[in-house]
């Protein structure tokens, strides 16, 4: 039988001041917990300590108290101190660009809406949109109940990139590289979250917005919208990870291309080199049509119908089959497969008998 393993909260404290002698170059904590522990750590290493977040601490203790307590303190960031990042340091600069909001609103569905919302720039990302963003994902870090997330722009268009009026204004290189970390930690710990994830795109997005889309698990394109990797008309590249998932999704044939020639993708192309999951209809003066965000809550509803665990557990295992390496993929699919293994969905499926016709 499985011995659960609860730490005390004075437990965790203990190991607070532990762990920094496990990894001894990591010193400080700092953002949203224990980032900087695990940052010794290789990437994927982390990025399982990342998939395995909360409900891991419910399992067996087969796989050692240690690595369950590292990954309930994961944070699933790139960036922590020893890599020079500071996020408190960051934050301020960026609240010094005030304007528009990220709003979340979480369903009972299981879904949750985050709107990048500052229409009057095209949704551009202020300073503090970038907060905002962060702290938002933080919320849904912690949401046990969610299995699917939407993302989505205000007043039909998705997002025009960060906001060029604060680009301006930090386009020294320190900070731009402290705003290009910021946003890669936060927009990857969107990616790693244990939600199923669509883009829902309309309008445009352009530059940082297309990369937000690359965040997501998929991404369904309105009729009228393009996503374009405006960056070298810039004088730039991606710098919030978007290339580096870019390759990932489309390949680095189609990506070359994309950056190289800041294609304009509509929807057409966007699933010929498979940007894109899914064509919104188109906009319907008819009564009782659906809107984009019923179609995308729709489209995703058939892939996260069941129990939040079972759900969460299967963005963990494709998240951790995507990311790591084999070997590591293989043992992190059995860590996650023992935390549902007996649970109560299956051991209400077992009792029904189901078939499945
Ligand atoms: C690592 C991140 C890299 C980046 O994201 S760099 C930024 C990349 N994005 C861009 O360069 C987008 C620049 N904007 C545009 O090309 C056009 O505004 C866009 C989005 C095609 C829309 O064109 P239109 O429909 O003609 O509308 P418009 O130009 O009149 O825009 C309406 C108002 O929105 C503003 N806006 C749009 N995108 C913005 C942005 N990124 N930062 C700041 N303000 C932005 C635009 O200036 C205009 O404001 P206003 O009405 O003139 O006061």
């Amino acid at each position: 039988m499985a011995v659960l393993f609860h730490p005390p909260v004075d437990t965790l404290r203990k190991y607070m001041f532990v762990l920094p002698c496990l990894f001894p170059m990591s010193s400080s904590f700092q953002g949203d917990g224990f980032q900087s522990n695990t940052a010794r750590l290789p990437l994927s290493s982390r990025m399982v300590l990342c998939a395995l977040r909360p409900q891991l601490l419910k399992s067996s203790t087969s796989v050692g108290a240690w690595g369950r307590l590292l990954q309930r303190q994961s944070s699933g960031s790139v960036y922590s101190n020893i890599h020079g990042f500071n996020q408190e340091e960051i934050r301020e600069k960026l609240l010094a660009f005030p304007g528009g909001s990220i709003d979340l609103h979480k369903h009972d569905s299981g879904i949750a809406v985050l709107t990048i919302n500052n229409p009057s720039r095209m949704n551009a990302f202020s300073g503090s949109m970038m907060v905002d963003l962060e702290e938002q994902v933080r919320q849904l870090e912690n949401w046990m109940d969610g299995k699917g997330l939407i993302v989505q722009g205000a007043a039909e268009t998705f997002c025009s990139g960060s906001d060029l009026n604060a680009v301006r204004a930090i386009s020294n290189p320190q900070d731009g590289m402290k705003m290009c970390m910021f946003m890669q930690n936060t927009l990857t710990r969107l990616l790693r979250l244990p939600l199923i994830s669509v883009a829902l795109v309309e309008g445009r997005a352009l530059g940082g917005g297309a990369e937000l889309t690359t965040a997501c698990d998929f991404r369904l394109m309105a009729s009228d919208s393009v996503i374009q990797f405006v960056h070298k008309h810039m004088g730039l590249v991606p710098g919030w990870g978007g290339a580096a998932r870019l390759v990932h999704i489309v390949g680095s044939q189609n990506a070359l291309k994309l950056l190289g020639g800041t294609l304009k993708v509509d929807p057409k192309f966007g699933l010929q080199i498979g940007l894109a999951d899914g064509v919104l209809e188109g906009p319907q003066a008819e009564e009782g049509a659906e809107t984009p965000l019923q179609q995308a809550e729709n489209w995703l509803s058939r892939y996260i119908k069941g129990p939040a665990p079972v759900i969460q557990a299967v963005k963990k295992v494709v998240l951790s089959g995507r990311e790591l390496p084999l070997s590591e993929a293989l043992r992190t699919e059995k860590d996650v497969f023992g935390t549902v293994w007996g649970g109560p969905a299956n051991l209400q499926a077992l009792a029904s008998k189901s078939k499945h016709k």
